[in-house]
């Protein structure tokens, strides 16, 4: 207990203290003045000074170095009263009526501003005990601001012509409430007809110009914005499909889209948006506050006292309300997440008839959902409560006063109601101002997402420069170690070489897992081996060009993407200048030509998202046309025959095979098709187990032969 009451006394000793020699001070100013002594602003700064140094005097004093709210208030409130009487002076030549100071009601005006600024500095501004952190927050915030200026150059006309209208239809819309309270002076007076009518044209000039100005002030930023986010979003998917496939792996899908579509509007409503907001609100609450001055400068204290209160109750309510939408957020995203599961697999809740159950799911997020909503409109209708009442008792106060100073000759009435104009427009600006700066910080982290990804180079890099006229097809995998990126402490290949001879064909098979598909990612350079090299042509593959490699060497995969669109556009797809009798030919070769030609637009035939218009067979079979249509030196077969019947499969076989100097890489489940293969090579554990010709591997009685017992006994095989 003792402690506290020491702490207490001697922070009540430093209060009495410091109000003793301020006021000194103070009335000693007004003493100056009466006598003469120095010049009006000399007199009005030195004081100035006089009680900083003596207030931060009597701090350290008695409570130790001050804190930084203290050191702003001490700050505000010694330089407050030389500041507005300097202001005065220059705007207005004249001096206000607390010219003379030495006035302990003055006193009292400036310590509350003081106040006042000091929280609503405190609120609006990081705490300096966070500083080190804070700064940097600041500075990368404010690089990054930078840089997404940068980012609208060829929009600036657009943004130039946006701040201009601002700034005219700040200055128009600041001058009606002033012409109200005239025409209101004008006709509680001696009615003057002119006065009344050119109070009126000027009410009228300025209220069209506003408009007008505002019009053309949102119109050019929304085009800016709209061009700034295109452009962004281009750029963006740009960088985004350049990156290696296990960036992809490691991302989800939805943080990508989300900063594709999400984020980069976010950017873009950064500068302009909340920069037009915060500019416009800015210049007004000073013309605002300079006119309210000029009106009352009593009554512009008074409602600048309501700001820390406005302040603290804006930042209260913004980071509950902002905590209570991410979490509505997340659990919408639950619910929806529940709901297109459903959808994809209706099929499988249809079979299992859960359907009752997946309802009951579904209602039970939606009511999570419901609840934090609930919660998140109760802040807000608290916060609007409180944010009336405030401004209510404000008003009161206002007209209270207003009313003294009518009486007193102080105030017109005009300048009453232009007063009472202006306090309700700045209750909303302080709040906006409050509320800003924390949107563009937001705001500001989106384009730090989006600049991550732009500047993200990929793993993999895509800058080879080779392009042989002739390739023919020689491919050796070198002492490969490969780890997948979103599993690096799973070794998928060891010590891994193989050699495929141009012109011939290599089937890779083994159990499932050990790495077949790993060899082709690798070889259509998805991935880079951590040791070893793949050697094409006895070049390195990534010295290679990016389209000249997948031009030569294509890839059928055991599930076959195919894209909305139509079948030709499907096979020729990637290819500039592809005749239709190639896409034929392809098809042909593909077996896919018969089944195109009985559907009733032909290869001009939609096939749905995905291909999900076509059968799996069909879409593997225009798939593999894509492929050949390419004309490749190295085809790549993974698993193809999955999705094919035995007659198809034939009829794919002999056309591949009738296709001169083409090397083959055939991954196989079913022995059977590979029996002609020039080598097998069984793979396992991510090494080469045993390689030679069909005959050979019988022959060897090892993992060849036992694997095609296996599967001639589990019936995977039609042996
Ligand atoms: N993208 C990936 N990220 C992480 N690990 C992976 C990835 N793809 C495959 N793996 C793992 O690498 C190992 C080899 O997979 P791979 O697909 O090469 O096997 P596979 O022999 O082709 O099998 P299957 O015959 O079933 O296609 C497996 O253990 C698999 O789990």
């Amino acid at each position: 207990m003792a402690p506290v009451t020491a702490t207490t006394m001697r922070q009540v000793v430093a209060f009495t203290l410091a109000v003793s020699v301020d006021l000194l001070l103070f009335y000693a100013s007004g003493f100056t003045v009466f006598h003469s002594v120095f010049g009006h602003f000399t007199r009005l700064w030195l004081c100035a000074a006089l009680r900083w140094l003596a207030l931060i005097g009597v701090c350290l004093l008695t409570l130790g170095v001050p804190k930084a709210l203290l050191i702003r208030f001490i700050t505000a409130h010694s330089l407050l009263p030389a500041v507005f009487e300097t202001g005065t002076n220059a705007f207005y030549r004249e001096e206000s009526q607390c010219g003379q100071l030495g006035d302990v009601r003055c006193w009292l005006l400036f310590s509350g501003a003081s106040l006042a600024a000091a929280l609503f500095w405190e609120i609006t501004i990081p705490d300096t005990d966070e500083e080190a952190e804070g700064k940097e927050q600041k500075q990368k915030s404010r690089v990054l601001f930078m840089r997404v200026v940068r980012l609208f150059r060829p929009d600036y006309p657009l943004l130039f012509g946006g701040l201009v209208f601002l700034s005219l239809a700040v200055i128009c819309e600041m001058f009606i409430p002033f012409y109200t309270g005239r025409v209101i002076d004008i006709l509680g007076s001696n009615y003057q007809e002119n006065d009344f009518l050119s109070a009126l044209l000027f009410m009228g000039l300025y209220s069209l110009g506003g408009s007008v100005s505002a019009g053309c002030r949102g119109g050019l930023l929304i085009c800016a914005i709209s061009s700034y986010t295109c452009r962004i979003k281009v750029k963006l998917f740009g960088a985004l499909t350049q990156q290696e496939i296990g960036f992809f792996e490691t991302i989800k899908t939805g943080e990508i889209t989300s900063r594709l579509s999400k984020d980069t509007n976010l950017m873009g409503r950064t500068v302009c948006l909340n920069a037009n907001v915060l500019l416009r609100t800015f210049l007004k609450t000073l013309g605002m506050i300079s006119l309210m001055l000029n009106l009352s400068w009593k009554l512009t204290f008074l409602v600048l006292m309501e700001t820390p209160i406005t302040g603290l109750l804006q930042n209260m309510y913004d980071t509950h309300y902002q905590r209570l939408t991410l979490a509505m957020q997340d659990s919408m995203a639950l619910a929806n997440e529940s709901a297109n599961e459903v959808v994809s697999g209706i099929r499988v809740v249809r079979s299992f008839n859960t359907e009752k159950h997946e309802i009951c799911r579904y209602g039970d997020r939606l009511m999570v959902t419901h609840t934090i909503k609930t919660r998140r409109d109760t802040v807000r209708a608290v916060y609007l409560l409180a944010r009336r009442l405030t401004g209510l008792a404000m008003q009161v106060f206002v007209l209270y006063y207003g009313r003294l100073f009518i009486q007193k000759g102080q105030m017109t009435t005009g300048n009453l109601v232009s007063f009472i104009l202006y306090h309700s427009d700045l209750g909303d600006n302080i709040r906006t101002l409050t509320f800003i700066f924390g949107d563009m910080l937001n705001s500001v982290g989106a384009a730090g997402k989006v600049f991550e990804y732009l500047d993200r180079k990929a793993l993999v890099s895509t800058d080879g420069k080779l392009q042989p006229d002739q390739l023919r097809g020689h491919i050796s995998f070198s002492s490969l170690n490969f780890t997948y990126p979103a599993n690096p402490n799973k070794t998928v290949l060891q010590d891994f070489s193989l050699e495929l001879k141009p012109g011939q064909m290599m089937a890779l098979v083994g159990p499932s897992g050990e790495g077949k598909s790993t060899c082709v990612s690798l070889l259509e350079r998805f991935y880079e081996p951590q040791e070893g090299e793949i050697l094409l042509d006895e070049e390195p593959l990534k010295s290679y060009d990016h389209q000249f490699l997948h031009k030569k060497i294509s890839v059928v995969n055991q599930e076959p993407v195919l894209f909305s669109g139509t079948i030709r556009q499907n096979i020729e797809y990637g290819l500039k200048g592809c005749s239709l009798d190639e896409i034929k030919d392809a098809a042909m070769k593909a077996n896919a030509h018969n089944f195109i030609m009985q559907l009733e637009k032909g290869y001009d035939t939609e096939v749905g998202e995905g291909g999900g218009q076509l059968a799996k067979s069909e879409r593997q079979r225009i798939a593999i046309a894509r492929a050949l249509v390419r004309r490749p030196q190295v085809l790549i077969l993974d698993e193809i025959t999955s999705s094919l019947d035995t007659e198809n499969e034939n009829k794919i076989q002999q056309s591949l095979s009738s296709i001169p100097n083409q090397t083959l890489l055939v991954i196989a489940h079913r022995l059977k098709t590979i029996e002609n293969a020039d080598q097998i090579v069984v793979v396992s554990g991510g090494k080469v187990k045993e390689r030679g010709t069909h005959r050979e591997l019988m022959d060897m009685k090892g993992s060849y032969y036992k694997l095609r017992e296996e599967l001639f006994t589990e019936g995977n095989s039609p042996q």
